[in-house]
């Protein structure tokens, strides 16, 4: 057990504002004509969200941002989302990734996880949060159905493992993504998904260790609230019934129960038509700041992992990465594609954040 994993990242610490994030949004505010929008706009500069590293080149860039935090002295936090395995986001259309399995991806993907390893190892000063593939493992849960994700089920899981067991440094801490309420916290989904989760730490062989799990990333859930009635019947219906639903069951498990919560577009509820819906969705706002002060102590911190303004994914039929939820009546549209900036999107969750930017 590394010492890392006994205590939150986030204690006595600067959480390490991401560059490029900064940049994205400056230029976004550059184009804003709206100047009341705009001020509040440039308030977001200063969110610290998650870089991720969803091509193996910018790993680098994730060894210049560590080298940054370690000048800046104290004790920082630099949030990254490890976001690579071969057939990639393998239930929908829009993520998909640089490796296919058929093409030599999980041995790619192995010397992905290697460069990580390298840079953090030359920051030992500087706490690094990984959260370890967004949909992956919850794509295992229930989708086995989709021959993507079952051809792809066991290189994943070997996959998540080897990621676990090399990055078992001590200023390193990791986070599986653990989908959300809305997906891992149906009643019928949520012990296998224990299961799964403490399978994949135990192929990381004996000592390895997480720090706990990553929930509600680049999704729409309150923290706690009114039920969403896209929700029902799931009595698992907001993000902490979720996490103290499942945290027993991890226990039971063998597999540590610490959370971080995605709030990044969560500001606004009721805006789906369907609690499947991801895509880009209508009337989303940017939500809880991040924060320690959770009021659970499950909760590591709240944090903002999607970055907001970035799209999920494009609305062009004829992509070869369309995907349908992207072209549904609660999609914002025309929208780019994945991971690319989303203009009017982003003016949108500023014009809809709860707490407003003011
Ligand atoms: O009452 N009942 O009787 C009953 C019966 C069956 C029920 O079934 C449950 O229904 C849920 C709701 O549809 C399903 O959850 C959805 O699953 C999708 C993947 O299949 C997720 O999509 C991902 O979302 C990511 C961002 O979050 C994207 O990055 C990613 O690209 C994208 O693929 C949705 O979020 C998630 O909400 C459950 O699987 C399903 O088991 C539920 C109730
Ligand atoms: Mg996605």
């Amino acid at each position: 057990i590394d010492a890392a994993s006994s205590r939150s990242p986030y204690d006595g610490a600067s959480v390490f504002l991401i560059p490029s994030y900064v940049s994205e949004v400056q230029a976004a505010v550059a184009n804003m004509t709206d100047s009341t929008l705009a001020a509040q706009a440039a308030l977001v500069e200063q969110v610290p969200i998650f870089f991720w590293m969803d091509v193996s080149t910018k790993v680098p860039t994730l060894g210049e941002y560590l080298a940054a935090a370690d000048a800046a002295g104290g004790t920082q936090v630099v949030q990254s989302v490890i976001y690579d395995l071969p057939d990639r986001d393998c239930a929908a259309e829009a993520s998909a990734g640089e490796f296919s399995i058929a093409d030599g991806g999980a041995a790619l993907y192995e010397a992905y996880i290697d460069s990580i390893v390298a840079q953090v190892e030359q920051y030992p000063n500087v706490r690094v949060v990984f959260i370890v593939e967004p949909d992956g493992l919850a794509n295992l849960v229930t989708n086995l159905s989709v021959p993507k994700c079952a051809n792809a089920a066991s290189t994943y899981k070997e996959l998540v493992s080897y990621a676990i067991a090399q990055l078992q440094q001590d200023n390193v801490w990791l986070y599986l993504d653990a989908g959300h309420s809305g997906w891992l916290g149906w009643p019928a989904n949520i012990t296998p998904a224990a299961q799964l989760f403490a399978s994949v730490l135990q192929g990381a062989g004996s000592g390895a260790t997480v720090r706990g799990l990553a929930t509600d990333v680049s999704n729409y859930n309150l923290l706690r609230g009114a039920e969403d009635p896209v929700q029902a019947p799931n009595p698992n219906y907001d993000e902490e019934l979720y996490i103290n639903a499942l945290a027993p069951l991890l226990q039971q498990n063998n597999f540590p129960s610490q959370f971080i919560v995605d709030q990044s577009r969560s500001g606004v509820s009721g805006i789906r038509t369907a609690e499947g819906d991801w895509c880009n969705v209508l009337g989303a706002g940017l939500g809880m700041r991040p924060t320690t002060d959770t009021g659970n102590t499950l909760i590591d911190s709240i944090v903002w992992v999607k970055p907001p303004g970035e799209s999920d994914g494009t609305s062009n039929s004829s992509s070869p990465r369309y995907d349908t939820h992207c072209g549904q009546s609660d999609a914002a549209q025309p929208a780019p594609e994945a991971g690319t900036w989303f203009q009017s999107y982003f003016e949108a969750l500023v014009q809809n954040a709860n707490p407003a930017f003011s």
